[in-house]
């Protein structure tokens, strides 16, 4: 291993804009699927060799990229990702646990659109972990325009990060359908109460909920077209096929698949979810209109 470096897999928006942060302070290798004209591009088995990881690619894929391309010699890992994985219902860190000990994960969360973050934009994030140290040897490595924070509350994190994608949806299509501001707000405050009945369920910290990770990253997700996740209720709310949608978009929009992994866990562990809930009914062909006489009756 190579004591001392630093590589992104995965070069898609967050990775790219993570590639551009972590190169301010020291060189920082990026690598991805195929071969990309970035600085300091790097092959695969060069990025593992490194001694620090942020890995950025999309939830649904994260199984069985570890399970084909990685090999843990000791690596610390920051995870860039925020999703559930839908056909198992497991959140990232147990995913990423089956894999490697859980003293070498960290998990990033916080509002942080990858478009301003490339721009070098300030901005304030949550490296979480297990253990401190992870926290303490990142934290060096991130540049002074990003105040890094620390937090023990994994689950927390990782629930907040996922959750707050399926409530952009909502918002998106609130927007979408022209109900207003005060729908919105509402939407959204009601979606931090459901997301902290949701999380505390799995053990999640209250505090993390009325933090960065939690109100912070969904003020920001359900508030802005930056929001991919946002966009997609956007195109929802005016009769676009989710295949349309997705097309447009081009990136991944990480709500869709962890909303019927909420929609699963929700039923397994009998917890009151409504504004999901509608998500996953319209992703699945309900008219928003219905939805919002649901919800306004539930
Ligand atoms: N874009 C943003 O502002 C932020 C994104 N995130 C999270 O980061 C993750 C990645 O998002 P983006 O980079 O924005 O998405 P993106 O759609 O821009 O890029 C995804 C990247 O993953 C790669 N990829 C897809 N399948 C793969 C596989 N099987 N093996 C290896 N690589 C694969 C793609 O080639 C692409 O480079 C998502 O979980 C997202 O929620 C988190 C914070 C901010
Ligand atoms: O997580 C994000 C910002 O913190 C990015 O959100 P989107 O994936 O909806 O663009």
């Amino acid at each position: 291993m190579q004591k001392n470096s630093v590589a992104v897999i995965g070069a898609g928006k967050w990775g790219q804009a993570l590639h551009f942060a972590l190169g301010q302070k020291q060189k920082c290798y990026i690598t991805s699927r195929t071969k990309r004209d970035i600085n300091n591009f790097v092959d695969l088995n060069t990025a593992l060799s490194c001694e620090y990881l942020i890995i950025a690619i999309p939830a649904q894929q994260i199984r069985q990229w570890l399970d084909e391309h990685f090999e843990f010699k000791g690596q610390k890992i920051l995870v860039a990702s925020k999703g559930i994985e839908a056909s198992t219902g497991k959140f990232l860190n147990e995913i990423y646990e089956e894999f490697i000990p859980s003293e070498n994960l960290g998990f990033i969360s916080g509002p942080s659109f990858a478009a301003e973050v490339i721009k070098g934009l300030p901005c304030a994030l949550v490296l979480n972990s297990l253990n401190k140290q992870i926290f303490i040897e990142f934290e060096k490595l991130f540049p002074d325009f990003i105040k890094t924070y620390y937090s023990d509350d994994v689950i927390g994190a990782e629930i907040c990060g996922a959750y707050k994608n399926v409530l952009a949806i909502a918002s998106g299509i609130c927007e979408g359908m022209n109900l207003g501001n005060n729908a919105r707000v509402s939407l959204i405050s009601r979606g931090l109460v459901e997301m902290q009945r949701f999380g505390s369920h799995f053990g999640a910290k209250m505090e993390t909920f009325i933090g960065l990770s939690g109100a912070g990253d969904l003020f920001l997700t359900a508030s802005s077209e930056l929001s991919r996740n946002f966009r997609v209720g956007l195109g929802l709310a005016n009769n676009k096929t989710l295949d349309e949608i997705l097309e447009e978009l081009g990136e991944v929009a990480e709500g869709v698949k962890t909303s019927y992994a909420i929609n699963s866990l929700n039923k397994k562990h009998k917890i009151y979810t409504p504004i999901a809930n509608e998500v996953y009914s319209i992703l699945e062909g309900k008219n928003p209109k219905d939805s919002l006489k649901d919800l306004l009756k539930d």
